[in-house]
This record gives structure tokens, sequence and C-alpha cells, in this order.
């Protein structure tokens, strides 16, 4: 089974005199797989910059975006690898997604009955890449913004989800630009579900030091007990 590795960004500023424990960011890294044009752009912008982008185009390879959040007064750098979801751009890329992951947000568009059919092949190519089931992972529902053109019925998803012991969560990465109030609901979602992803990882067993910082080197690897909890985290789902 592979290991949970996380790291841990130790502040720029330590001296070796210091005598206080180096301020740190620990590191998660999650990455957001789906078919193209589901939303994974939109729905990893909109966290780390807090809008629905102007414009997008495929993605290629695949972009990072990162926002530092505190959870109980622990600074958390949450980091999103943003996969390009069209076979001919990720190619290349694909190993590397696929290195010390923490946690996978699976995104299906509701209004595409083709994306929500292809999860099964995200799920088969984590198992390639050796993703053991202590990774988290969450199913991402996008676009219920267009609910009336909705393919994917919500209990069929949930079926889905129950089945690969995953939380569910309906939403938009697009603005609530009314005043609907469920919309502006939906919206806030997109917020909430990584913040419970981080949530989820920090809450997981305390991480053990498995090699020492170099003199110079600003990261240094931690490595999860091997009796991790290998548990799901039973089901979160937020409908709209
Ligand atoms: N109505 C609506 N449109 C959305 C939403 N999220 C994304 N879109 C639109 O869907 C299209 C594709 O969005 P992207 O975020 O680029 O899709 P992607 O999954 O990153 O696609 P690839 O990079 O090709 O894998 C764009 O035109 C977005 O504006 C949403 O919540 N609601
Ligand atoms: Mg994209």
């Amino acid at each position: 089974m592979a290991d949970i590795e996380s790291s841990f960004e130790f502040s720029s500023s330590l001296t070796s005199s210091s005598s206080l424990p180096p301020p740190r960011t620990r590191i998660f890294k999650i990455i957001v797989i789906g078919d193209s044009g589901v939303g994974k752009t939109c729905l990893t912008y909109r966290f780390c910059a807090g809008k629905f982008p102007d414009k997008t185009e495929a993605t290629i390879g695949v972009d990072f975006r990162e926002r530092v959040i505190e959870i109980d007064g622990e600074k958390i750098k949450v980091q999103l690898w943003d996969t390009a979801g069209q076979e001919r751009f990720r190619k290349s890329m694909v190993q590397h997604y696929y290195r010390n992951v923490h946690a996978v947000v699976f995104v299906y568009d509701v209004t595409n009955a083709a994306s929500f059919q292809s999860l099964p092949a995200w799920i088969e190519e984590c198992r390639l890449h050796a993703l053991g089931q202590e990774v988290p992972r969450i199913l991402v529902g996008n676009k219920c913004d267009l609910r009336h053109s909705a393919q994917v019925n919500t209990d069929v998803a949930q079926q889905f989800a129950d089945t690969h012991s995953m939380p569910l969560f309906e939403t938009s990465a697009k603005s609530p630009l009314g005043n609907d109030n469920r919309q502006q609901c939906n919206a806030d979602h997109v917020e909430a579900i990584f913040l419970t992803v981080a949530h989820k990882l920090k809450s997981q067993k305390p991480l053990v030091l498995s090699q020492p910082s170099s003199q110079f080197g600003d990261t240094v690897t931690l490595k999860r007990n091997e009796d991790e909890d290998r548990g799901s985290w039973g089901c979160g789902c937020w409908r709209s």
C-alpha cells in the first residue's frame, strides 16, 4: 500500500538559533478529476479566487491553485491540482497527479449524463495508480444552477456515492447573482466542499516525522502512521 505523505513548508525566516518550534504550513494536495467541461477549473478557481472565472479554456496538463486556510489555529495550504479532462491534454502528466495525493475530488456535470457514466473509469484510473482506500474521496455534481436541464438524478448519484464510500455534494461553481437562496446555498457548497476535505485530512491521525529537515531545506516529508484511519467518512451528502 502506498504511504500517504504530507508536506510541511517551513518558514524561510527560521534561523538555527531559534529556540521556538518553526512556524509551518501543512500542505494538502487534492486532485480534482473528471471529464472535460464538467467545471473542474471553475470549481477550483471559485474556491481559491472566490469567484467564477470570466472565461475558461480546456486545461492542458494540470493547473495548480492554492489557498491558505486556518483550522483550529493551524494554517493549512490547500493545494488543488486542476487536471485536464481531455485525454490528449493529460497523457504526459498523469503520473505526476497521483504522487503523494492526500484526497481526490471526482467531478461530474449534473446536466451531462455521460460525465456521470465516466466516473467508474476515473475511479479505475486512481486504482491503477495505486491510490489506496485510505485516501479520502468525494463526489461533486456540478452545474446545479442548470437544474432544469439536469440529466443525473440525485438519488442515483447518491447510490453511486454510497457504493464507493464517498460523500456526495451537488453544487454550482457559478456565482449566485440573484436573491435565490437555494442558489446561494449551492455556491456556498464550493467553499464547504474543500473545507470539509481539509478538515477531514487534518483530523486524520497525527503525522510522524520520517526524515530530518536539511540545513537549508524549506520542506520535509512526513509519513503517516501505518495504522492510520482507513475507514470511509460517512455520508456527507449535501443536496440543494
Ligand atoms: N452554468 C454553469 N456553468 C459552469 C459551471 N461550472 C463550469 N461551467 C462552465 O462549463 C464550462 C467548462 O468549465 P471548465 O471549468 O473549464 O471545465 P473543466 O472541467 O475544467 O474542463 P477541462 O479543463 O477541459 O477538463 C465553461 O464554459 C464554464 O463556464 C457551473 O457551475 N454552472
Ligand atoms: Mg479545466
